[in-house]
């Protein structure tokens, strides 16, 4: 049996606090305020870049200790501070309440871990090893950020867009199903990476005009 079960979440406008001002807290932040969260960061300390994000509005920052009512009205948690005590407590208190909780690097304390991630626009793989390793994680990641460039974040602007057209112009399931196939099967991806604007469209048209001419 694995340990955790790999999702994705919408955290917009949703309340996320973040308890502890280091180094990790900060990496915590960003990739929370990246997902449209609104942050709540509770510590005595934080760091210039964490101050700075308080005093843009970005955040709100509360600068004291852990105290249990921070946790009211959140929807995740994730406990960053280097004492081990106030972890522990904060890890009680949201199963207790069944939210969402990651005390960093410490998975007994966790009902949910971070994957390391590598992002292309729209395109997000996660890398989890159960909490194994997460240098073997990180390595993965490095891998793949080679292999998967900008153009695949190129790719699904235009597979969005194409979607959403075919979704609403096409009746037939299979014929739909097809074409998505063909788009990504084709060499556009390349083409992309190549800049040639004319071979992308003459690929897409081409798709579209069989898909229309079938159904
Ligand atoms: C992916 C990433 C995301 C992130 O943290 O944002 C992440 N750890 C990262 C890096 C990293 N963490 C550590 C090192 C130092 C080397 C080492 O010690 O191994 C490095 C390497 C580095 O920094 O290069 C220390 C560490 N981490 C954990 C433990 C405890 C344990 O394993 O029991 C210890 C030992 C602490 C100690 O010494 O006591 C545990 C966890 N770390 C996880 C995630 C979760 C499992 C993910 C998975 O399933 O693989 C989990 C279970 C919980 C959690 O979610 O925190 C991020 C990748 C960076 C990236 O994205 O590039
Ligand atoms: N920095 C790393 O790369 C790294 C790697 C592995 C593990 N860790 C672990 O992750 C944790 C955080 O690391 P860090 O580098 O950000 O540590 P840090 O010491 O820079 O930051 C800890 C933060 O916790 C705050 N804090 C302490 N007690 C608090 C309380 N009662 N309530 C609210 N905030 C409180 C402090 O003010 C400080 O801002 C530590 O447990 C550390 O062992 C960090």
């Amino acid at each position: 049996m694995y340990n955790f079960y790999p999702i994705y979440l919408n955290l917009r406008n949703k309340k996320c606090l973040v308890v502890g001002g280091g180094k990790v807290a900060e990496r915590k932040v960003r990739s929370l305020l990246e997902c449209g969260a609104r942050v709540y960061v509770v510590s005595p300390e934080v760091t210039p870049a964490l101050e700075q994000l308080a005093w843009e509005g970005a955040i709100t920052f509360v600068r004291r200790t852990y105290t249990t009512t921070d946790l009211e009205g959140s929807f995740l948690v994730v406990g960053a501070t280097d004492d081990e005590k106030t972890n522990q407590r904060i890890a009680d208190d949201c199963f207790e309440r069944n939210m969402l909780v990651n005390i960093v690097d410490d998975p007994p304390k966790c009902n949910f871990i971070v994957p390391a991630v590598v992002r292309q626009g729209a395109l997000s793989i996660s890398i989890s090893t159960d909490g194994n390793s997460p240098v073997l994680a990180r390595k993965i990641k490095e891998k793949l950020k080679r292999e998967y460039g900008p153009e695949y974040a190129k790719f699904l602007e235009i597979m969005g867009d194409l979607r959403r057209k075919i979704i609403s112009s096409v009746p037939d399931e299979s014929v739909r199903r097809q074409m998505f196939e063909d788009l990504v099967n084709s060499d556009i991806i390349n083409l992309i990476k190549e800049g040639n604007e004319e071979k992308i469209k003459e690929r897409i048209n081409h798709v579209l005009n069989r898909g229309r001419t079938q159904s």
